[in-house]
């Protein structure tokens, strides 16, 4: 599933460019602010239709330039090849292409690109917000079950109403709204379910491989009590319900509970265990992906060198080795780069103030 050609012009500090990554590891190195990271940047925008850096794409877009544009010739071995264009001009329009045609939805864009991100901000997923961990769920179930999408938009459209209801006060209406909320509501949660179960796993043995002594439990929690029945607990909260105007209890409150000694991790472990605990949770959820979809996750990591320890950097490159996936890594030195690496096929980008060149 690699990005076979990639352009982007009008990001940050970057020089337009125009490259043709390696299908397996692109090291990409230059010093502090020389543009590593926006290249990520330009592939997660193109993903995802959002930053991992920002929450304004109008930064992202070079200050002396009035459009944003990005263009990937994507080649995969079970969806065969595409072309996605996305053009953002200053005054917020966008436009997304694939094959020439727009696209209304970033989710077909985003089927093309498997993007994981691993970088400093990624390193919060365990101390980060309840929201945060339920779209890491959310990502494996959308990659792997095309309809969720759909049905996730349902789910957010009858959550609204049914909030929409209780602003104003209409009680007699609830129970109506309540059948088709309950009804889309466990839909989501048994492929949540689902999907963590086939994940636990996984995770465990991506865990062990980075470090066999961190001991960490994933616990999934509906957004309910799990004990009762939904239909029954919107009964007993509806007064409550009424009187605050929103939905209370549903999937929109799930929450992924990482757990260590029955505390949350993100108040037991060190920084860098959690940051283990993190890229085992990424590396976990890629694998997953091809082992289910055999198609490959590209990988973004940015500077590794500055969040793990060597060892740590070696169990984690040797497991990306292992996935044969396309992965695109930044470092300010070319040697932290590539000396936890087995000899492994690959290009080596150097970036300097904002222009990107290939080394022979
Ligand atoms: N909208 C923008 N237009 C032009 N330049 C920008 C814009 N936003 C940020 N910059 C500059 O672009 C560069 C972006 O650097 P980037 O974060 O990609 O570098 P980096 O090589 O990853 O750095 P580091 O190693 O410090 O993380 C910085 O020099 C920054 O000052």
């Amino acid at each position: 599933m690699p990005i076979r050609q990639l352009q982007i012009s009008g990001v940050r500090n970057l020089q337009p460019l125009t490259i043709t990554p390696h299908s397996g590891v692109n090291f990409i190195y230059g010093e502090n602010g020389s543009g590593k990271t926006s290249i990520l940047e330009a592939i997660a925008v193109m993903a995802a239709g959002k930053s991992f850096r920002t929450s304004q794409l109008k930064h992202v877009m070079s200050h002396d330039a009035d459009r944003m544009e990005l263009r990937m010739s994507i080649e995969d071995l079970h969806r065969g090849e595409c072309e996605l264009d996305s053009l953002r001009l200053k005054g917020g329009d966008h436009l997304l292409k694939q094959n020439g045609s727009v696209l209304t939805s970033q989710a077909e864009a985003a089927h093309w690109l498997p993007v994981q991100i691993i970088e400093p901000n990624t390193f919060k997923l365990l101390a980060g917000s309840p929201e945060e961990r339920r779209q890491f769920i959310d990502w494996g179930v959308f990659h792997v079950e095309h309809g969720f999408m759909d049905q996730w938009k349902t789910f957010r459209k009858q959550l609204k109403q049914r909030n929409a209801v209780l602003k104003q006060k209409e009680s007699e209406w609830l129970s109506v709204w309540n059948a088709g909320f309950v009804e889309s509501a466990l839909t989501i949660d048994k492929h949540r379910r689902d999907y963590l179960k086939r994940f636990k796993p996984e995770f465990e043995r991506i865990l062990t491989a980075l470090d066999p002594d961190v001991d960490v439990t994933l616990a999934y929690f509906p957004g309910w009590d799990k004990d009762s029945e939904l239909g029954d607990v919107l009964t007993r909260q509806q007064e409550r319900d009424l009187a605050l105007g929103y939905t209370q209890s549903g999937p929109h409150r799930a929450e992924l509970r990482i757990k260590c000694d029955k505390q949350p991790a993100a108040e037991i472990l060190s920084r860098g265990q959690q940051k283990t605990v993190v890229a085992a949770l990424k590396i976990a959820q890629g694998s997953l992906f091809q082992q289910e979809s055999d198609r490959r996750t590209i990988y973004l990591v940015d500077d590794l060198a500055s969040e793990l320890d060597e060892k740590h950097r070696f169990a984690l490159c040797k497991l990306l080795e292992d996935l044969k996936c396309q992965v695109f890594i930044t470092s300010i030195d070319k040697d932290k780069l590539t000396d936890v690496w087995q000899p492994v096929a690959s290009k080596v980008f150097h970036v300097e103030h904002g222009r990107l060149t290939e080394e022979a």
